[in-house]
């Protein structure tokens, strides 16, 4: 069975003092939920928001890591840094690391593979631009991100994969894909996965929406049958909006 998950990306935002702050609201009113909840916080707050949260249900993962498992690679953080400051879920492919940072398929595929190999979680994000979906098939831009990336993986390794879909369109714009346009693509997704591997893989895996989810639009969203939680930006820096989403999901 696949989990629900609830995650927020915080990217740049929040230093020290307010990340705290918001750790204490969201751990004061976090819902009873089914889904497993997760918040990343800014690398150099990992460390802290780890030790605040203790025994909590609350899971700390990370916005990115680099391949390497150590050397000179100034500004980078390892798979083993992350893992000794108890991080063991990290998101790799995020659009934003593709279009500022040069990250390509080929970072990508090395970037998981690394993750994987000291038995990390990997959330992967991929998703299309708005000329992919203007100009042509969105699907196959969405098909080859997967493909590129993921589809050398070891059936095995599946169970360490979160997907995010995360329309380059939608996100932090305020548009977001409709439900239907989110679950057409999901189903798509797990079709994918089930040509290149088998229905087992395919159903397992959590795919989750991202993209200008809010408490407004996250109860419709979340109730399609192919999506299996959010990826959040704006709405999870603030404690009453994350925390309606989670409590979207049930
Ligand atoms: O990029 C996102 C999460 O990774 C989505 O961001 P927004 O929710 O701000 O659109």
């Amino acid at each position: 069975m696949r989990s629900k998950i609830v995650a927020g990306n915080w990217k740049m935002n929040k230093n020290l003092g307010e990340t705290k702050v918001l750790l204490t609201e969201l751990s004061a009113k976090l819902p009873e939920t089914q889904a497993e909840v997760m918040v990343a916080p800014t690398a150099v707050n990992l460390a802290s928001a780890v030790t605040q949260l203790g025994s909590s249900t609350i899971q700390v993962i990370a916005q990115n890591m680099h391949f390497a498992e150590n050397g000179a690679y100034t500004g980078e953080i390892s798979a083993d840094m992350l893992l000794a400051v108890g991080v063991d879920t990290v998101i790799i492919g995020h659009s934003e690391r593709r279009a500022y940072f040069g990250e390509t398929d080929e970072i990508l595929a090395k970037k998981v593979a690394a993750a994987l190999a000291k038995n990390m979680r990997v959330m992967f994000c991929f998703g299309e631009e708005l000329e992919d979906r203007r100009s042509v098939n969105h699907f196959n831009v969405v098909e080859s991100q997967l493909k590129n990336a993921l589809f050398t993986l070891d059936a095995a390794d599946w169970s360490k994969i979160i997907l995010a879909y995360e329309p380059v369109w939608a996100i932090g714009t305020g548009e977001t894909a409709s439900p239907e346009q989110a679950q057409e693509m999901h189903a798509f997704i797990r079709k994918t996965i089930t040509e290149a591997y088998d229905e087992g893989v395919a159903n397992n895996v959590s795919i989750l929406y991202g993209g200008s989810v809010k408490p407004a639009n996250a109860v419709e969203i979340f109730s399609k049958p192919d999506v299996d939680g959010g990826l959040i930006g704006g709405a999870s820096l603030v404690a009453d909006d994350f925390v309606a989403i989670i409590e979207a999901i049930g």
